[in-house]
């Protein structure tokens, strides 16, 4: 007779096929069956955690083998992934440096390159244009890197991420939302905007000193707030907390989200997480006082909006279409309804829109005063263009704007010398990327464009493709000489398509380009168009001789902030 005690077969084959024991006449033993039961679910999970790991592993194994030969089958500089070129990258200090790094590989292995970061990661840079285009439709991933650190900031959103399949809906929603509504407001907003920065100008520069780089984040940050919140944002008290919070943020971002287990052991880390938290709490705190101001303004004579939605509204009034949104209904509350069903953090969009808008927008303004600092004569013409137009028309909105063609042709021609960041990153997380040149790219590896390369270009822009010649966008004089040698001339050029130049990409291009391009040239255009036919910009006396900013032959080096004096225009 066998016994409770009797082996049993422990492996996972065994329990699975084996019945359990029924031997009648045996006494039952209730408690050796429940233990003995036990340690065969034990171990069966054991089994299947075993195999699964043991799976994961091979599959991440021959994916990495995949990295290796593939990769390795790319130009490059000839090293293993395991003499990895990240030590080259950091002693190169600064991504203006890494540019010129693959400057020197392109020139050496042609228009595609290939460089080992790690046994795990390869960068690879893509210089010719036809090529670029395609990878930049092909590849629809971005790095992870680029979620984390807007995760880590502002928690769960659904725009920024990795993925495009996630962020595609969202994408198409915002884009429609920004081209459409936002563009048509923006016409009344640049005008209060630099009223209201001026009015702090004034203060600053009565102080002393002001830099370029100071006013445009001003005029950036207050530009794109007054979009997405309202006027009302102009004179909300805490704005200034705001926008330095802001700023913080964003210079430390990448550098905690680089992390792969955040650092809970320093104090920095925790700081950061504070300000991420405090930025927040102001972001709810903004939509309330939209929100409040909005409703008492409808209180005093103003029929509520509520009641006028689908009409068009007195521009005074102008609330943000995006509380309208928000609060009663239309693309937002698509989105607040997700809030509800997903994880993501309440006005996490929103925050990462002011995040990215904010800082792009306030390096292409920073960069065009200083253009426009740096050439008065420049100033000058777009001034007699700005104030011909205002008087056809009477006023100057952005449709009128787009018609001042040296106006587009400076903004753009800026865009070109000193994109938002040196390089476009794209990645296909599942798939292999397969080039026309018949150049595969395993899925996972870094694609970058290296933007300053491809926009200064001599072999496409010409041989002044490092000079800022506002006239190569303008079709009349393309190849007709510098905008010095143009100046004065009684032709009125049209302005080129800029995205006809495959080499023009300051705002990316392909499924995951920038949705707000429009919003920010026409914005921009706007708010200069306002800027100039008020002020005249200047250097601040005494400081002409300072330093100015220096090109060398393939990289731009950052332009420096001059300190400048806006000086008012006589009427
Ligand atoms: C001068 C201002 C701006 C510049 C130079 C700029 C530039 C860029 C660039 C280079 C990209 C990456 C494109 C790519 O990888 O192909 C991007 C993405 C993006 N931009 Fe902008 N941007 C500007 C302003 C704005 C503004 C004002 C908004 C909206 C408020 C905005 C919203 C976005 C969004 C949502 C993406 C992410 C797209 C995605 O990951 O799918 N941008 N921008």
């Amino acid at each position: 007779m066998e016994s409770c005690d009797a082996a049993l077969p422990y492996t996972l084959i065994g329990v699975l096929l084996r019945p359990p024991p029924r031997h009648p006449g045996v006494a039952a033993c209730p408690g050796k069956f429940l233990r003995d039961y036990a340690s065969r679910a034990t171990n069966a999970l054991l089994w299947v955690a075993f195999i699964s790991i043991t799976s994961l592993l091979f599959r991440r194994l021959a994916g990495l083998v995949r990295l290796w030969v593939l990769g390795s089958r790319i130009p490059g500089p000839p090293s293993s992934p395991f003499l990895s070129h990240l030590k080259v990258i950091s002693g190169c200090g600064s991504l203006g440096n890494l540019t010129g790094y693959l400057a020197e590989l392109h020139d050496k292995y042609g228009p595609i390159v290939r460089l080992w970061l790690s046994p795990t990661q390869v960068l690879v840079s893509v210089k010719d244009t036809m090529l670029i285009k395609e990878m930049l439709i092909k590849a629809e991933d971005k790095l992870p890197l680029t979620g984390r650190a807007f995760h880590l900031a502002f928690g769960r959103s659904s725009l920024f991420i990795s993925s495009f399949e996630k962020v595609k809906k969202r994408r198409e929603s915002f884009a429609e939302y920004m081209n459409g509504r936002l563009v048509v407001t923006a016409n009344s907003i640049p005008l209060k905007v630099i009223e209201c920065v001026m009015g702090r100008v004034d203060t600053i520069m009565a102080k002393g000193i002001l830099d370029c780089i100071s006013v445009s984040q001003q005029l950036a940050f207050n530009i794109l707030g007054c979009t997405l919140f309202g006027d009302a944002f102009l004179d909300w008290p805490k704005a200034g907390i705001y926008e330095e919070l802001l700023m913080k943020i964003a210079n430390d971002g990448c550098f905690w989200a680089s992390y792969a287990i955040p650092p809970f052991w320093s104090s920095g880390y925790w700081k950061y997480q504070y300000m991420c938290k405090r930025l927040k709490h102001l972001t709810k705190e903004i939509i309330q006082h939209c929100v409040e101001k909005y409703d008492l303004l409808s209180q005093s004579g103003h029929t509520s909006y509520k009641e006028n939605k689908g009409i068009e509204k007195d521009t005074k009034f102008n609330a943000s279409v995006l509380l309208d949104s928000m609060t009663y209904g239309g693309l937002f509350q698509e989105e607040m309804e997700e809030y509800l069903i997903s994880r993501d953090e309440p006005c996490g969009n929103i925050l990462c829109l002011m995040f990215h808008g904010c800082l792009a927008t306030a390096s292409l303004i920073s960069s065009i005063l200083t253009r426009l600092v740096l050439h008065p004569e420049l100033q000058e013409k777009l001034y007699s263009e700005i104030i011909a137009v205002r008087e056809k028309t009477c006023k100057t909105d952005s449709h009128d704007v787009q018609k001042i063609n040296l106006l587009m042709a400076t903004v753009y021609e800026s865009a070109r010398l000193l994109p938002a960041g040196p390089l476009l990153q794209r990645c296909s997380l599942k798939h292999d990327t397969c080039l026309s040149s018949g150049i595969t790219v395993p899925a996972g590896a870094i694609l970058v464009v290296p933007l300053q390369l491809v926009q200064m270009d001599n072999s496409i822009w010409g041989k002044d493709a490092n000079q800022f010649n506002p006239c190569r966008f303008l079709s009349e004089a393309t190849d007709q000489g510098s905008y010095e040698e143009n100046e004065g001339s009684e032709k009125c050029p049209f302005y080129n398509e800029p995205k006809r130049n495959a080499a023009f990409l300051p705002f990316g291009y392909g499924s995951r380009a920038c949705i707000g391009e429009k919003f920010a040239t026409v914005g921009i255009s706007t708010l200069l168009a306002s800027l100039l036919q008020n002020y005249e910009i200047k250097f601040q006396p005494g400081l002409e001789n300072d330093p100015k900013p220096i090109m060398n032959d393939c990289v731009l080096q950052l332009l420096p902030s001059p300190r400048i004096i806006f000086v008012k225009r006589d009427k």
